[in-house]
């Protein structure tokens, strides 16, 4: 039994963080494990509360988890505050294990799930250590320092995040404008980049993809999968769950973790070496 963990905040509402790792873990059979960083009280119709947990605690649950599990995995979803990445990284350094990081700055109703001094301490000490990090547009954008308003403007930005010392960049495009289809960009260190294309799926219930997809891909590392592979399965998970979707809430419902299980040889994703 792979066993793999994540270190990210509670969502009440089911649909993304811990609660939407923990359910893509199982779905893909990974056991998993997870330290939380802070409790949000959120629904479908956004965040009204955010309880950050004590540093030393954070810290508390991931010895835990070292001292008695061979973790094949590791990913990180919404931090919060400088003083958790810092402590985190520090114990993350002495161990080596795959680490993705999802940059998780802001809800999708516009709350802030990361404090503004804590994007440094990202740049600084979590992304030298990551084997991938995975940014959608505006995170991306706020990493790097630079704006994006084309395909050259993302091979720009993904070099910035490559110099931070990240072996994969993964720059999602859920939030570009594109009506028919939703791309995302790869890139590693050795210069080796493709895209992956799928539908555009139109709802309104995208509650947590980011989460799910970076989920989903710390699943595939974890049981061994290579890279590529991992992140071709990852987007079809995505791909499926957004397609797949569960009416759930009366505002952007959570995506659907049992459809790629039922679905998963009917969903097509268009890989371009670049
Ligand atoms: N409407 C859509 N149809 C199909 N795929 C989508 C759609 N929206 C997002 N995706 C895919 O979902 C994944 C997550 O991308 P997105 O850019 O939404 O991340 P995110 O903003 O970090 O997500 P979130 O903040 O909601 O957790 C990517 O693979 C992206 O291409
Ligand atoms: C605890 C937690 N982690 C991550 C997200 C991002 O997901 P979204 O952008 O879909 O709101 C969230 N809303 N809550």
């Amino acid at each position: 039994m792979h066993i793999v963990t994540t270190i990210a905040g509670s969502d009440s509402g089911g649909g993304a963080g811990i609660q939407a790792d923990l359910k893509t873990f199982q779905e893909l059979k990974v056991f998993g494990t997870s330290v939380i960083t802070a409790l949000t009280a959120q629904n479908t119709l956004g965040v009204s509360d955010v309880l950050p947990i004590e540093v030393s605690f954070v810290e508390k649950q991931l010895q835990a988890l070292i001292e008695d599990f061979s973790i094949s995995a590791v990913k990180t979803g919404m931090l919060f505050s400088s003083e958790i990445i810092q402590s985190i990284a520090q114990i993350l350094a002495e161990i080596n294990i795959p680490l993705i990081v999802d940059p998780v700055m802001i809800a999708k109703g516009g709350e802030s799930l990361l404090q503004q001094e804590a994007i440094e301490a990202l740049r600084i000490y979590l992304l030298p250590l990551a084997t991938i990090v995975t940014p959608n547009i505006p995170e991306a954008e706020t990493l790097s320092g630079r704006k994006i308003n084309s395909l050259a403007d993302i091979e720009e930005v993904a070099k910035v995040l490559l110099q931070m010392g990240v072996q994969c960049v993964i720059i999602k495009g859920g939030h570009l404008e594109d009506k028919c289809y939703a791309t995302d960009y790869v890139f590693f260190q050795d210069g080796h980049s493709f895209s992956m294309k799928s539908t555009r799926i139109a709802t309104k219930n995208t509650h947590g993809t980011g989460c799910t997809f970076s989920a989903a891909l710390t699943a595939f590392l974890g049981r061994g999968l290579p890279i590529e592979e991992a992140i071709m399965e990852a987007k079809k998970f995505i791909q499926l769950a957004i397609t797949h979707d569960l009416s759930i809430g009366n505002g952007h419902g959570p995506t659907n973790h049992f459809a790629y299980q039922n679905f998963k040889d009917s969903c097509e994703v268009i890989i371009h070496e670049t």
